[in-house]
């Protein structure tokens, strides 16, 4: 088995009958194998693509001065700008070397996900300039904004196939998907130095995602690698232009009782070169509760897990590993080697 293989989704969007149900047929193969595919043939115009690869570079160019400005531990919802090596999914790692910018649905103070604390939910936060790029502050706000819209939709696209690989209606996600919370990050991977140790230097390191599905955007530099337990060794996701690196999470094994996988993934930037990539994970509606899928548990036989909120299953995993991150720094800032400014991410649920 290669790398994930790369479906053509457009027979989603026609009248053809055979083609979707290969296409169904296809997605399945990989849920069961390791959970990721790629998919081009979406809906998602390539224009917007490329700008908002633009607004990713015009935000990261700016002083860390003004990114701090917009730091998301100036607020309780992750929206706005994280430092590089705040996080570390890999035990045993250095934080990682990637700085990024959290975006998410604008909501008002007034709606009641904000006023419920729900995972992750409130208003956007803006960066206050993009000088020098010549990119205003309103184009950055918009084209941000449609993106994300764009791929949340095609996200629900995306779990009307899953439905129909569960032998369920197209339309089953639809109670999950409605009041969805989703999150996008804009991420930029500064090249590692050539010296750095590889058995600690991580872009990101090996994990797994926490939500339902998530659709990543690679730019052209390659960096991304998945898990390939068979022959124990990482694939190269080489970046195909356009297309959806597509995984599911783990409430999504968890609630296919493990009968869908959420594989390991992780990125190293060896290329001497930026990378830029934006990941939208998909969460659900936080008060949706995850009880096993049909068809996903033996007759006669109970589910593994029991029930559990979209919004206690995806928090807590956010929780643990901002905390490990935080934890090590406060360590090394105890053997005086680094310090501890800013690094603590804590994340409302
Ligand atoms: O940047 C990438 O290619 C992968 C990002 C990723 O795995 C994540 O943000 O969870
Ligand atoms: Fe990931």
């Amino acid at each position: 088995m290669s790398a994930p293989p790369i479906l053509d989704f457009s027979p989603f969007y026609s009248n053809d009958v055979a083609a979707k149900a290969e296409l169904v047929r296809k997605v399945k193969d990989c849920c069961l194998h390791n959970g990721f595919f790629q998919i081009v043939g979406h809906q998602v115009p390539a224009e917007l693509q490329t700008k908002i690869f633009d607004c990713s570079k015009a935000f990261f160019d700016l002083s860390l001065e003004e990114k701090s400005k917009v730091n998301k531990d100036l607020n309780t919802w992750n929206r706005g700008y994280e430092l590089l090596r705040s996080q570390m999914l890999e035990v045993g790692t250095s934080p990682e070397l990637k700085e990024g910018f959290y975006i998410g649905e604008d909501l008002p103070t007034t709606h009641p996900y904000f006023i419920e604390k729900k995972l992750n939910s409130g208003p956007n936060v803006w960066p206050s300039t993009l000088s020098p790029s010549p990119l205003s502050l309103e184009e950055f706000r918009d084209t941000t904004t449609a993106y994300y819209n764009h791929v949340v939709s095609l996200a629900k696209d995306i779990l009307k196939v899953l439905a129909l690989t569960l032998d369920l209606e197209e339309d089953w996600f639809n109670e999950f998907t409605d009041g969805a919370v989703a999150t996008m990050r804009l991420l930029h991977y500064p090249p590692q130095e050539k010296d750095s140790d590889e058995k600690l230097s991580r872009g990101i390191g090996a994990h797994t995602d926490f939500g339902a599905v998530t659709l990543l955007l690679q730019e052209e530099v390659d960096g991304l690698q998945v898990w390939e337990k068979e022959t124990k060794s990482w694939l190269d996701v080489v970046p195909t232009k356009g297309a959806y690196v597509v995984n599911l999470g783990n409430m999504f094994m968890r609630w296919s009782n493990d009968r869908y996988i959420s594989n390991l993934h992780r990125v190293i930037n060896k290329s001497g070169k930026e990378r830029y990539s934006i990941p939208v994970f998909f969460s659900g509606n936080p008060d949706y509760v995850i009880n096993c899928l049909p068809n996903c548990c033996a007759e006669g036989q109970n589910p593994k897990y029991p029930p559990v909120t979209v919004a206690d299953c995806v928090g807590g995993s956010y929780k643990e590993s901002y905390g490990r991150a935080a934890a090590h720094k406060a360590e090394q800032a105890q053997k005086g080697t680094m310090t501890a400014v800013g690094n603590s991410v804590p994340i409302a649920v």
